[in-house]
């Protein structure tokens, strides 16, 4: 198998969700096959809730085995539990509320309230993943991990020219000084991100058509964080028609 990078267009965001929706249920019913446990990094952002809502409302749900799921996320803002601008939330609401995953295999980053502080919190998620890590490595190893696109080409909370895009020894960290609020959040790094089998980033709206144009066109990762992503696997970009307005017709997949 190899690790290039694929474009597959849809032509609006409901296609797209609905069509990520469906090959999330396949290959994770395949990737439960052969491992006896599947680990899944979420996104926040409104096209990955999207895809949950569309995951949580297809007929083939409950074909995968929920008990043997494990769900992290890539990021999360520094806000306190329950508030409705968690990522962690808005992925309950629209998914995990609903299906029969343990409690335990559900691991949101710590919450502004929890009594840590921002670097104990970053700590303490670095300690979580490594306990669910294989034979003394850092990470579990993540099967599919998610993640949005904003218009500056950030994923997770990692942006543009910011120092956090940079930091390659540990696996999470404190965000501070966000350019988008709020300024205090926790993410996964660039090397855990791409320690994933599979990437799949999801995105659209004629908003995001610069960074994902120039994230494909071999921009610096410094400069445009989505071009640092890469699968061990495979990196596939879910967009719609209007995200995709400067992408090289090269590099688009036939669509279906
Ligand atoms: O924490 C955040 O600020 C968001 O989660 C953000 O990182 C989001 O993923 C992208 O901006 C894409 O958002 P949309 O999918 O809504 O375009």
């Amino acid at each position: 198998m190899t690790n290039e990078r694929r474009v597959l267009v849809h032509s609006d965001k409901n296609a797209l969700s609905g069509s990520v929706a469906a090959r999330f249920l396949t290959k994770t019913v395949d990737i439960l096959e052969e491992s006896a446990e599947a680990h899944i990094v979420l996104t926040g952002g409104s096209v990955g809730i999207a895809v949950l809502a569309a995951i949580n409302s297809s007929s083939a749900r409950d074909t995968v085995d929920w008990s043997r799921v494990h769900f992290w996320w890539g990021d999360d803002r520094w806000l306190p539990e329950g508030d409705a601008e968690r990522n962690d939330r808005q992925a309950a609401d629209a998914l995990l509320d609903h299906i029969a995953v343990p409690g335990e295999n559900v691991h949101p980053f710590a919450t502004s309230d929890s009594g840590l502080d921002l670097d104990t919190a970053a700590l303490a998620y670095a300690e979580e993943l490594a306990e669910h890590a294989e034979d003394g490595a850092s990470l579990p190893r993540f099967d599919i991990t998610f993640l949005g696109v904003g218009p500056d080409g950030h994923i997770a909370s990692l942006f543009p020219d910011q120092p956090g895009i940079r930091v390659t020894e540990t696996t999470t960290i404190p965000v501070r000084n966000s350019p988008k609020p709020p300024p205090e959040r926790l993410s996964l790094t660039r090397p855990a991100i791409n320690s994933s089998e599979r990437i799949w980033l999801v995105l659209a709206g004629a908003d995001k058509a610069s960074a994902l144009g120039l994230a494909l066109a071999g921009a610096s990762y410094t400069d445009v964080p989505a071009a640092g992503a890469k699968g061990r696997k495979r990196t596939v970009f879910f967009v719609d028609q209007e995200a995709a307005a400067e992408v090289p017709e090269s590099l688009i997949a036939p669509s279906y």
